[in-house]
């Protein structure tokens, strides 16, 4: 795990031996902690060197260890022995230096960085903060600016940046490990104590209020509801107002809110989830591993609509040549006008130059008879795309694979029209597709491994998050799509408004609510699929019930909308009105309002109120449920692949890791109760139904009108290690609500449902200091509730555990835990955010001392506006090179979701939320406070509704 060498007779040369990224795992901290120790106390050993084997310094502790109970020494002790040390100890980063590992850079009295390697504490997109001394030792070396932005963001930094910053000592083209052999020979008698970070005071900017509330400001607005981004915030306050003990003991504490919360959780499983997806797997037994993909050095693609275009950038960016078609040659010349300036922009700003060498622009598909693969990418309709395969089948050599960008249609059709369907798959990008990083591999039934092989290997290449599928109607993230989409107007009719339902999308974490999103990507495309489709428009039989299709429910008010032409943004009006057409501000717009309340008066729908909690209900659950389905079919291998899916293609809110893992952390019981409740209120609508009933045909217990289910769920999950049974007075470990004030169902399987998030709750029992109340009441009613779909999932995916066994948290008094400037307290029956009063904060020993690197301005992330532009355009119409994928399907509505998921600077990019959730304090009805300013409180929620 290290090894110890003794070089240039005076050198300790200690290197982490971990593969593949050396992560400081248990035994590697062993081994630190045991080669200091030999180095420190051989007197032959001057100074040491500490790398990394394989041209990879370190890529930070190891996160597979975070799951279960932390065992081995403790890394920060094993660190602090090497600052203290009176050797001087230079550390030799090749290749990255990642969290814990640039923490451990950072306990070095020396940094030498070769000139390719990357540095950064990428812990804030873990969910967690950079706990090994990173929030108070970087900000003593570089000021609280620039550290800010760094740990606030996760990047990662070339060497030169970290040079300039004063982070490294010496940037080398060389080998980073002789050099430092060499600078550590050089630095031995020279004073270490200057070289101790711990020692410095940190330059303190004289408006570090205002910094750190801008900073706050801003991590609110990128990622509303994110914990980690303010608990970092917090921290490097420490940094700046306490001295570095103090700074410390903070930052083990937010470390310890944060690294039990259902948030790291979700955000450590999506680092995972990412990187199982790349190891697919299809029911033939061919994998990832098994099977060789072919080398694609030039591609075509056919139809140079919005998708066209995207994919051939995408191409042509990573030196493959492509052959571009159109039909018509203004579409041509249009289309060649687009990508060479798509091109251009995207070369500028990552300061290469053009690939334009590699790009031909033709009318004629003979021209593509010489390219290892084609993408079509024409309109979304099955004739016109087997007409494409058939003359390609003709046109191409034999060996040239054949790919169709469909969005959902039948890949297995169009190989049948070829002379090769072996060589034929699915390659479904998200719009706009040079942006957005999913890509769908579909595997038809007569599909080669090879083939498929090759599909993942180049959305690979093209830097795509590539997930390979089955072939059904929709794949996975379209076929998950409709049934959510189906929920929301299903709402709307029942009684919500698009406003109330987006809010509650958004305040969960989606950037943008199902209709504000639906009005993003156009209303148009999905009413022209219904229409073709027959299930709008003069093809629908008249003594067809208006409200059912095919005997399940149908939801005309979309049809309604497009029929007054409303197409959404790009027509300025929609589900919302807009100033004018391409306006992206969305107010609510009373004629929707009228429209629905005629429709429901129509029908004699009486409206009723719908709180949040069926919303999310309704439109998540149902999603996990064909997720189920999806899985049951075998059109996914694993969880993960489709939450990864919708992660990255449809933007669901990364910090709670997507549709499938948040049904795990909702609990499974729970998701399946809720579903058989509302399919019993709604048993026309099948998708409802939860999978469980349908497959399995477990069990439905009956339920006495008067049992608590809550204590009977309790008695059920007695005697699991992953269920802590709660006397009310449970603490949630991490943020809203502190104490558990009534018995709640989710209380009793140590869960707190905070804002949606249920994170685990300790019993205050296990807290310091507490009075442990009396046992509860035995129950004598019991419930039995079906956990086959529980079981299953965990036999199908091991690694969603469950909740952290007694021993692991370390919980904090909640307290002392809140994470900005607001507490929680019960204000006349209702859960309020209240602005704390200001605290005095100690201030440092010594007065601050202003670093030039600490007026350094803060970094902006700037949006692609072009990309944006593009979208909002809306598809054209009607001729071969018209989008044709998944904007154009207008089941993939949610498509333009692009504008959070995909940043490309950062793979890990967090997502949004809608609201913030600060650190919490419970106190009962202490405040008499009344009406309050709307600045000081706001009433997170009735207490009445907190499950
Ligand atoms: C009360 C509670 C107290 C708790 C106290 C805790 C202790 C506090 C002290 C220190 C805390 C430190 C926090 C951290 O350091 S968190 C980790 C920070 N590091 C990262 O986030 C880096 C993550 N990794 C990456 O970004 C990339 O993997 C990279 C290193 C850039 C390499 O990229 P690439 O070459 O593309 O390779 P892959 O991403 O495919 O990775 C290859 C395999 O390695 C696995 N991997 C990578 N990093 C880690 C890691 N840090 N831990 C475990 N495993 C890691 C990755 O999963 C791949 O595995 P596989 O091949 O099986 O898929």
């Amino acid at each position: 795990m290290a090894r110890y060498e003794l070089v240039k007779r005076s050198v300790a040369l200690i290197t982490l031996t971990n593969p593949p990224v050396n992560a400081l795992s248990s035994p590697v901290r062993h081994a630190i902690a045991n080669s200091m120790e030999r180095a420190l106390s051989d007197p032959k050993v001057r100074a040491v060197v500490i790398c990394g084997e394989n041209g990879r310094f370190c890529g930070g502790a190891d996160i597979r260890e975070f799951a279960g109970p932390l065992r081995g020494p403790p890394l920060i002790p094993v660190l602090e022995a090497i600052e203290a040390g009176d050797k001087p100890v230079v550390a030799a980063i090749e290749g990255m230096a990642l969290g814990g590992g640039f923490e451990l850079a950072l306990f070095c009295h020396y940094r030498i960085a070769q000139s390719k390697a990357r540095l950064g504490l990428p812990e804030v997109t873990l969910g967690i903060l950079p706990a090994a001394g990173g929030t108070q030792r970087l900000p003593r070396l570089i000021g609280i600016p620039a550290a800010l932005e760094m740990i606030t963001t996760g990047r990662h930094i070339s060497a030169q940046e970290a040079l300039k910053l004063g982070i490294v000592d010496q940037v080398t083209d060389q080998n980073a490990c002789e050099t430092a052999l060499e600078f550590a020979l050089k630095a031995v008698g020279k004073p270490l104590s200057p070289r101790r970070v711990s020692t410095l005071t940190t330059p303190c900017p004289p408006d570090l209020d205002a910094l750190l509330e801008a900073a706050t400001m801003q991590v609110k607005k990128k990622t509303p509801g994110v914990m980690a981004p303010l608990a970092c915030i917090q921290a490097v306050r420490a940094a700046a107002t306490m001295p570095y003990s103090k700074g410390m003991k903070q930052e083990s504490e937010l470390m310890a809110t944060l690294f039990n919360s259902g948030q790291a959780r979700a955000l450590q499983y999506c680092f995972f989830a990412q990187r199982t997806a790349g190891k697919w797997t299809l029911p033939s037994g061919a994998q990832w591993n098994n099977s060789k993909p072919r080398e694609i050095r030039s591609a075509a693609v056919i139809g140079l609509g919005t998708m066209g275009r995207g994919i051939v950038v995408s191409l042509a960016r990573v030196g493959i040549s492509v052959i571009a078609v159109e039909s018509e040659k203004k579409l041509l010349e249009n289309g060649r006008q687009m990508v060479i300036g798509m091109l251009e922009r995207d070369a500028k700003r990552r300061g290469v130059s053009a690939s334009l060498n590699l790009l031909k622009f033709t009318l004629s598909l003979q021209d593509l008879k010489d390219v290892d693969l084609v993408i079509e990418a024409v309109f979304e309709d099955m004739a016109l795309k087997k007409r494409v395969f058939q003359e390609l089948s003709k046109v191409c050599r034999p060996g040239t694979l054949l790919c169709t960008n469909t969005s959902g249609l039948d890949v297995d059709a169009l190989a049948g029209v070829t002379d090769r369907p072996h060589l034929v798959a699915g390659m479904h990008f998200f719009s706009p597709a040079h942006v957005m990083k999913l890509l769908e591999v579909v595997c038809g039934p007569r599909s080669s491994s090879e083939t498929i092989a090759t599909a993942m290997s180049l959305g690979k290449k093209m830097g795509k998050v590539s997930v390979a599928v089955g072939n059904c109607p929709g794949f996975v993230g379209n076929r998950m799509l409709k049934p959510y989409l189906d929920q929301a107007t299903f709402l709307l009719e029942e009684g919500a408004t698009p406003e109330q339902i987006d809010k509650a999308l958004e305040d969960f974490g989606f950037a943008m609510g199902v209709f504000r999103m639906s009005d993003l990507a156009g209303l148009d495309v999905g009413w022209r699929v219904r229409k073709e489709s027959g299930l709008t428009g003069p093809d629908v039989d008249p003594k067809n019930p208006p409200r059912k299709r095919q005997g399940r429910r149908y939801c005309p008010i979309p049809d309604m909308v497009c029929e007054q032409g409303r197409f959404g943004q790009k027509t300025g009006r929609g589900w919302y009105k807009y100033d004018k057409p391409g306006d992206t501000n969305a107010k609510p717009d009373p004629l929707i309002q009228n429209l629905l309340e005629t429709y429901r008066s129509r029908y004699g729908i009486q409206p009723r109120n719908i709180s949040d909690q069926e919303i999310i209900e309704r439109c998540l659950f149902v999603l996990a449920n064909e997720g189920f389905r999806i899985l049951e079919d075998g059109m996914a291998a694993r969880p993960e692949d489709i939450d990864v899916i919708y992660l990255f293609g449809y933007a669901f809110p990364r910090h709670r890791g997507g549709p499938m893992f948040y049904a795990s952390m909702v609990g499974l019981e729970r998701v399946l109760e809720r579903l058989e409740h509302y399919h019993q209120a709604h048993p026309d609508v099948p998708h409802l139904e939860p999978i469980t009933m349908a497959y399995t045909g477990a069990q439905k217990a009956l339920k006495s009108d008067k049992l608590d289910e809550a204590q009977a769920l309790a008695k059920s999950c007695a005697g699991r290690p992953d269920f802590l049974p709660c006397d009310g007075l449970s603490i949630c470990a991490t943020h809203s609500h502190g104490k558990c004030f009534k018995l709640h169902w989710c209380c009793h399987l140590g869960w707190c449902h905070c804002k949606y998030v249920y994170q685990p709750m300790t019993n205050v029992a296990q807290l310091p200091s507490t009075p442990v109340p009396a046992a509860p009441s035995d129950c004598t009613d019991t419930i039995d509730l079906s956990i086959s779909l529980t079981e299953r999932f965990l036999r199908i995916s091991p690694c969603f555990l469950p909740p952290p066994c007694p021993e692991s948290p370390k919980y904090c008094n909640i307290a002392e835990l809140f994470i900005d400037d607001y507490i929680v307290k019960r204000i006349n029956g209702k859960m309020c955010y209240v602005q704390r009063p200001p605290i005095h904060t100690e201030a440092p020993s010594t007065p601050p001392q202003i670093n030039p690197a600490s007026l350094t301005p803060q970094k902006q992330h700037t949006e692609d506006k072009q990309t944006v532009e593009e979208t909002v355009k809306g598809p054209k119409m009607g001729h071969c090179s018209s989008p044709s994928s998944s904007e154009d399907s207008g089941i993939n509505a949610l498509g333009g979701h692009y504008l959070e998921s995909c940043e490309e600077e950062s793979e890990d990019e967090l997502s949004t939320d809608g609201h913030s959730s600060p650190g919490s304090l419970w106190d009962q009805d202490e405040c008499t406070l009344l009406s309050p300013s709307k600045s000081i409180v706001e009433i997170i929620e009735n207490i009445e509704t907190t499950v």
